[in-house]
């Protein structure tokens, strides 16, 4: 269903169908600033044409006809095409929709576009009244959205018909929204998805249509790409949360320990089926997983792949807090944009000084961690579980 709102949201903000309402707009603080006569920005007004991909409801034709003429309305000004005919039933009704709106301004057009976007996310149940960053480079699709507002920028891993798995486009993708997320003006920053589950690790596809002859060249990028990754996420310099919104496996589980924050619904789990895999931990776990839960927790969970409750990783010290499925969504935006408030630049300073003594040994760890799983890729027992999972023969 998400899926389809998304594809349908795409549609609309392309200007392919559409919308008004009269409603409270949400404020930014850029807006805070400007004072109450300002209208929405262009980057407002980007933002909110991301927003409507994160709604998790379909607001129906009523509320998308209305969007479809606010948006023609702010890029084109009064509706200028001739009336369709009268058995061109849909285009009719975006006509009508559009030509509604007669003189209406471009700049208020764009306002009341904001202010309906932000209505909708408001009551939609996805992570409330965030905006998303238009200055964002959001390439391979809609696979990643960044969102940013109330001083949080959010990261949303979006393929929730593949469990969030990350394709190698998506390594990519993450790092440049770090990068963007650690030079702009908001407090923190948060990584979550978008559907049931937080992220089902690495996609096992990555492996696949790799030309004969070109498997030893495919790990080695693969291990450059893996190290870059883990690095972005070792130097980031603001505090940064993860919001584990279901299930996390692989690679998702194991950079949780370079995070400052971990909130979880108590439907999450907590997997690292390496040896299953054939493959060896990355993401510095084979530091801070000890360090973390002691050896033998970390051993458990690493080595024997045992997959943990949200309750069990918050016992073992990986989970910050684990919130009922119910109320999860509503009670950690509230925490997080109470901690967004707090003074920027005391929050880096104090995660600097918590964290900078470890960084050049985790960025050794990272390296050999990444050499290693470059080897355990070319294994045996790795290939044979990518091929039984690609097969439908193994699940985890
Ligand atoms: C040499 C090349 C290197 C490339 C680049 C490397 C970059 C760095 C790599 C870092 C190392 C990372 C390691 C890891 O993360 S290990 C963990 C890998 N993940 C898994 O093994 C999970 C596999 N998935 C599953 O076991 C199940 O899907 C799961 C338990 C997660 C959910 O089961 P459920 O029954 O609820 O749902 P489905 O299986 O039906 O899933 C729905 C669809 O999603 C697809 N899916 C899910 N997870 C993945 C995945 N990880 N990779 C690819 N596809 C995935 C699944 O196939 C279904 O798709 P279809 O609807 O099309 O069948």
């Amino acid at each position: 269903m998400a899926g389809v709102v998304g594809r349908l949201a795409r549609r609309w903000c392309s200007g392919a169908l559409s919308s008004p309402l009269q409603v409270t707009r949400f404020p930014t603080l850029q807006l805070h600033l400007c004072g109450p006569a300002m209208t929405a920005s262009q980057k407002d007004f980007e933002n909110a044409m991301n927003q409507v991909k994160l709604l998790k409801k379909d607001p129906g034709n009523e509320v998308k006809l209305n969007l479809y003429a606010l948006y023609k309305q702010a890029t084109e000004g009064p509706c200028n095409v001739p009336k369709p005919g009268v058995l061109d039933f849909i285009n009719k009704a975006k006509w009508d929709a559009w030509n509604a709106l007669g003189s209406l301004p471009k700049d208020n057009a764009r306002q009341n576009y904001v202010d309906l976007v932000s209505s909708l996310s408001a009551s939609s149940e996805s992570p409330s009244q965030v905006t998303p960053a238009a200055d964002r480079k959001q390439p391979g699709g809609d696979a990643l959205v960044v969102t940013s507002q109330d001083g949080i920028t959010t990261i949303t891993l979006n393929r929730p018909d593949k469990k969030n798995a990350l394709t190698t486009q998506m390594y990519h993708d993450i790092m440049l929204a770090l990068e963007a997320a650690s030079k702009d003006d908001s407090a923190i920053t948060v990584l979550t998805g978008n559907g049931d589950y937080y992220c089902s690790g690495n996609d096992l596809t990555n492996f696949t249509d790799v030309p004969p002859g070109a498997v030893e060249e495919k790990a080695r990028s693969g291990a450059v790409l893996l190290r870059d990754f883990v690095d972005c996420f070792i130097d980031f310099p603001k505090p940064l949360v993860a919001v584990v919104n279901g299930p996390a496996v692989g690679i998702s589980v194991t950079i949780l320990g370079l995070f400052d924050i971990v909130y979880a619904t108590d439907r999450a789990t907590f997997h690292t089926p390496f040896s299953h895999l054939g493959q060896s931990p990355e993401g510095c776990s084979s530091y801070t997983f000890p360090k973390i839960m002691g050896s033998s927790k970390a051993t458990e969970m690493l080595v024997f792949g045992k997959k943990l409750t949200a309750r069990e990783a918050c016992t073992q010290g990986l989970v910050t807090e684990v919130f009922p499925d119910s109320t999860f969504q509503k009670e950690v935006w509230v925490r997080l944009k109470a901690y967004s408030k707090l003074p920027p630049n005391a929050m880096r300073i104090s995660k600097q000084v918590i964290r900078n003594r470890e960084k050049e040994k985790l960025h050794a760890i990272n390296a050999e961690e990444s050499s290693i799983l470059q080897e355990r890729w070319l294994s045996d027992e790795c290939m044979n579980a990518i091929v039984n999972f690609l097969s439908r023969k193994a699940k985890l």
